[in-house]
Order: C-alpha cells, then sequence, then structure tokens
C-alpha cells in the first residue's frame, strides 16, 4: 500500500511541477474520497496544500467529519459557508423561470443539486487562482464509469488521482492513512439533498460495480444497470463535442 500511495504522490508532484504550479488544494466534504486525497496532497505538498469545506445547508455531523479529517491528516484548511450564495442564486433562478411560467417542479432537485456542486467547483477554483494551486478531484473508477458526478461541478477539476481506483480500494487506502473511522464507515453520500444515497440514486451497489470493474460476474439486472449508466453518461468523459470542421468554399 505504501507503494501505490507513493506511486499517487509522486504523480501528483510530477503533475504540479509540469503546470508551473505551486501546490495543490481538495474540496473536504467530511465523506471517505476526499479524505483520502486529503492525506495525498498533504504529503505530496506540506506547506503547499489546502482542505476547503464548502458547507451548503451541510448536516452538523458532516462538518464535524470534515474537520476531524483535515484536522488529522495535518492538512491547512479554510471553510467558506456557501449556503446564502447558492439560496440566493436558485431561488433567482427560480423566481424568473417561474414568471416566466416555464419553471419546472419535477427537474428542480437534481437542477438545485447540480449547482451546488457547480457553485463548490466556481469556488475551489477562485481559491486555487488565489494560491497558484491545482484543484484535485475525488472521481474513483466506480463514479467515473457510472458518471456519477455533476458535470462541471464535482467533476470540474485538474488531477483525478483515485480515477483508476474501486471504492473498495479507496477503502482500504483509508484505512491504511488512518483516515477517522466515523468517515470511513459513512454511507456514500453526495449530501446534496436530505437522506441522498449513492447507491440507492444509482440503483446499484458499489459493491456490484466494484465486482463488475474486476471482470467478475454480476446479476443480469445489475450489468443492464450498470451499461445503463455508462452509456448515458459517455458525454461527460469526452471534450465537449463541435462540429466537423467547414471544408466548403
Ligand atoms: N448526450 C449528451 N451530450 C452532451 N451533453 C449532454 C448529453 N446528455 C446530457 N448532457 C448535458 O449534461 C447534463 C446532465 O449532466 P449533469 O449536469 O452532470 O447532471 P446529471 O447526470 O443529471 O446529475 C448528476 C448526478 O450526479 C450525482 N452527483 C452529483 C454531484 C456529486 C455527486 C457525489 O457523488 O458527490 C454525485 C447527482 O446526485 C446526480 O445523480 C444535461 O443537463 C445536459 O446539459
Ligand atoms: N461540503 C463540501 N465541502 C467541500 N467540498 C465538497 C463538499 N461536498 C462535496 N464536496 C466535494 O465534492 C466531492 C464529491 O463528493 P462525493 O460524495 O463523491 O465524495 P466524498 O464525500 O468525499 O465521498 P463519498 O462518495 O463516500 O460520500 C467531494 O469529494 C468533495 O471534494
Ligand atoms: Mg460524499
Amino acid at each position: 500500500m505504501d507503494q501505490r500511495i507513493n506511486h499517487l504522490v509522486n504523480w501528483l508532484q510530477m503533475k504540479v511541477k509540469e503546470a508551473g504550479a505551486k501546490g495543490a488544494l481538495v474540496g473536504i466534504s467530511g465523506g471517505i474520497d476526499s479524505a483520502v486525497v486529503a492525506y495525498l496532497i498533504k504529503r505530496a505538498f506540506p506547506d503547499q496544500s489546502l482542505g476547503v469545506i464548502l458547507p451548503i445547508n451541510q448536516r452538523v455531523e458532516d462538518q464535524t467529519d470534515a474537520v476531524a479529517v483535515v484536522e488529522k491528516a495535518d492538512l491547512n484548511y479554510v471553510g467558506i459557508e456557501l449556503t446564502d450564495s447558492y439560496k440566493e442564486t436558485y431561488s433567482s433562478i427560480e423566481k424568473k423561470l417561474v414568471e416566466k411560467g416555464d419553471w419546472n417542479e419535477e427537474t428542480s432537485q437534481l437542477g438545485g443539486a447540480n449547482l451546488q456542486a457547480r457553485l463548490r467547483m466556481s469556488t475551489l477554483y477562485a481559491v486555487a487562482s488565489n494560491y497558484g494551486y491545482l484543484v484535485v478531484g475525488t472521481d474513483n473508477a466506480a463514479e467515473d464509469y457510472t458518471g456519477y458526478f455533476t458535470k462541471y461541478g464535482d467533476g470540474g477539476v485538474d488531477l483525478v488521482p483515485l480515477i483508476h481506483m474501486r471504492k473498495e480500494e479507496v477503502r482500504e487506502m483509508a484505512e491504511y492513512l488512518d483516515v477517522p473511522d466515523t468517515v470511513i464507515r459513512k454511507k456514500p453520500s453526495a449530501e446534496l439533498w436530505e437522506g441522498q444515497s449513492d447507491e440507492d440514486e444509482m440503483g446499484i451497489t458499489y459493491e456490484a460495480i466494484d465486482a463488475y470493474l474486476l471482470g467478475e460476474t454480476i446479476s443480469p439486472e445489475d450489468e443492464k444497470r450498470l451499461q445503463a449508466l455508462h452509456e448515458r453518461t459517455e458525454h461527460k468523459r469526452q471534450v465537449p463535442a463541435g462540429p466537423p470542421k467547414y471544408k466548403g468554399e
């Protein structure tokens, strides 16, 4: 495990150097993926790394866990409360679209959730530019395969060190790094609305996704679900599409 961690730490150092940047930061949610990245950037850049805690209607337990992570990782950190900014932006959008008679109540929960992720992304880039740091993402192999992230939200980052790691491998690394127990045992959640759970929303367990990624056989229903998620989100793993170059005249 030490070698695997060193491999990621060396890679982070190389990419930051290549970019001419000074260090790296990550958004800290109180969840396991960002906790592992917190420990990795601390190892890679002991004096040039930052954890950024960005609460939006966040449960107190998760904020406590986020602080426990940065303190245990000995990572420099800053907290920026985004609840009011989010509420103001969301309600301005809602007000105008209601006035226009175009407001779609059905898509509003997901629209609001993705706005939260994109507001965090914009904030992380503003903070990163202040320090001359790169923004490190937390997507793992299971989230990447299923497209379970917000395009240009939590998916809008510079580097993705965990991209080849199954959720189970993230957990193993978290245990090895001594991430706080409550964070390791917590049910994975994007926390974008009350009671949200990754597995409930995806309609498949991480265990099944991990097994599939390992080449093992999973139930036909799970495989069908996984393929549907993967295909539907292919656009998120690509650069934005443009038309073929016009060759006339
Ligand atoms: N074929 C296509 N080609 C090009 N673009 C396409 C497209 N289909 C949709 N789009 C665009 O993509 C948008 C949909 O993608 P997107 O905006 O990402 O939204 P969407 O995939 O609908 O929702 C994001 C999902 O990720 C989850 N999430 C978000 C954030 C964090 C976490 C977490 O685990 O912490 C999880 C969230 O709960 C939700 O299930 C559409 O509104 C459209 O603009
Ligand atoms: N309150 C928050 N403050 C700062 N960053 C956040 C916050 N909420 C989410 N993020 C960022 O969005 C990323 C995506 O969230 P996601 O839920 O997938 O990861 P996680 O919370 O670290 O782990 P888990 O998937 O097990 O919940 C987080 O890793 C973090 O970088
Ligand atoms: Mg989470």
